[in-house]
């Protein structure tokens, strides 16, 4: 792992080397998407799919930041490509799976990892920044959602989903609006986990605690600091435990699992916490 202060999390050498518990190669001739797949637990779930013999197609707004990590990919022999989109956009969406289909003729699985939100007060949050947020995890997930889905109900073919979500069971303090939008996808996850068991689509979410990554930049050191104290672990956890997590559910490991949350914190769920904007003064006893 990085120890500059400004890079959190594997590099690209890392994720080509990383153990797994996972078979190299097992995976050989299915295609896997995975939306902001430049990004730190995208990278490295697009890396573990790609080492298990898949073809990963990454997403990402950052058409560099893609290509950046297409090319790492390919150029350990291993098989991946890029597209440019931006998933709060729906017909930007449809045009990328109608592509992702003329290109490879099918998808196996989709990992939604696109997401991310801004630490402010909720009393604080303006319209605008409350749309980017709600925009972005929860239309932009289901926009993704629905484009997989529709594409194997018309091929007759089946396919699993991992929506990448955060742990809303107690709140998070300072981001309000992102554990509004996750907690509709884990609600959206749920319900179309029975509509589409019929189409032969699996729907699961993962939901990671504090996994060291570039998206930690948006937060104040003082509050990144106190993020070991989130679990009783009392440490982050990387985007290899989140890559792991996605490939356990969203491959044949999970064929019998549908409408599942699975919680990677740590045990954050029975003891931590998280102030993504500092602890204010009147809960410092
Ligand atoms: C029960 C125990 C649980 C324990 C769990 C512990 C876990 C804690 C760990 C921390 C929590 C989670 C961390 C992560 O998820 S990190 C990884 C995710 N990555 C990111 O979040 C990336 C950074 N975020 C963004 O890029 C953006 O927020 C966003 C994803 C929304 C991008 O959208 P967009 O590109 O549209 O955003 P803009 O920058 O153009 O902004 C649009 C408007 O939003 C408002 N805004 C944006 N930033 C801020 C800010 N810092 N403060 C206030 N307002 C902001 C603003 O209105 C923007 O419009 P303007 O620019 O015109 O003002
Ligand atoms: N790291 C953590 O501690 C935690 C992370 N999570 C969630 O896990 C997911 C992945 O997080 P992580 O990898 O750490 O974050 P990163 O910020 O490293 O990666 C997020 C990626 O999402 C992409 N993205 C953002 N908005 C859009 C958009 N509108 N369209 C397409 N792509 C977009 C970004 O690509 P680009 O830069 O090209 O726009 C970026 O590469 C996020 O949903 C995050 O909120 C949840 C809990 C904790």
């Amino acid at each position: 792992m990085s120890e500059t202060p400004e890079q959190f999390g594997f590099t690209d050498a890392d994720l080509a080397t990383h153990p797994t518990v996972y078979a190299e190669g097992s995976l050989a001739g299915q295609v896997v998407l995975v939306s902001g797949g430049a990004g730190g637990i995208g990278r490295a779930t697009a890396w573990l799919f790609a080492r298990m013999g898949a073809h990963a197609v990454i997403s990402g707004r950052s058409e560099g930041k893609v290509a950046d990590v297409v090319k790492a990919i390919t150029a350990k022999g291993l098989k991946a490509s890029g597209h440019t989109v931006d998933v709060r956009e729906p017909e930007g969406v449809a045009a990328f799976f109608d592509t992702v289909w003329a290109e490879h003729g099918r998808l196996d699985i989709l990992v939604n990892s696109a997401g991310g939100q801004f630490p402010q007060a909720a009393i604080d949050f303006s319209v605008k920044g409350w749309n980017a947020v709600i925009n972005t995890n929860l239309n932009g997930t289901w926009f993704m959602m629905q484009a997989a889905a529709r594409k194997w109900r018309d091929a007759g073919r089946p396919g699993s989903i991992v929506n990448v979500v955060v742990v809303t069971t107690h709140g998070l303090y300072g981001v309000a609006h992102t554990i509004a939008a996750r907690s509709g996808v884990i609600g959206l996850s749920k319900s179309v986990a029975v509509e589409w068991a019929p189409l032969g689509i699996r729907v699961n979410c993962v939901a990671p605690g504090a996994i060291e990554t570039d998206g930690w930049k948006v937060y104040t050191p003082e509050a990144r600091a106190a993020y070991p104290r989130s679990n009783p672990m009392m440490r982050a956890g990387d985007a290899w435990d989140i890559a792991e997590a996605c490939v356990y559910l969203g491959g044949p490991t999970g064929k019998f699992v549908t409408g599942e949350l699975l919680t990677v914190d740590g045990g954050g769920q029975l003891w931590g916490e998280t102030w993504t904007t500092g602890k204010p003064d009147y809960f410092k006893t």
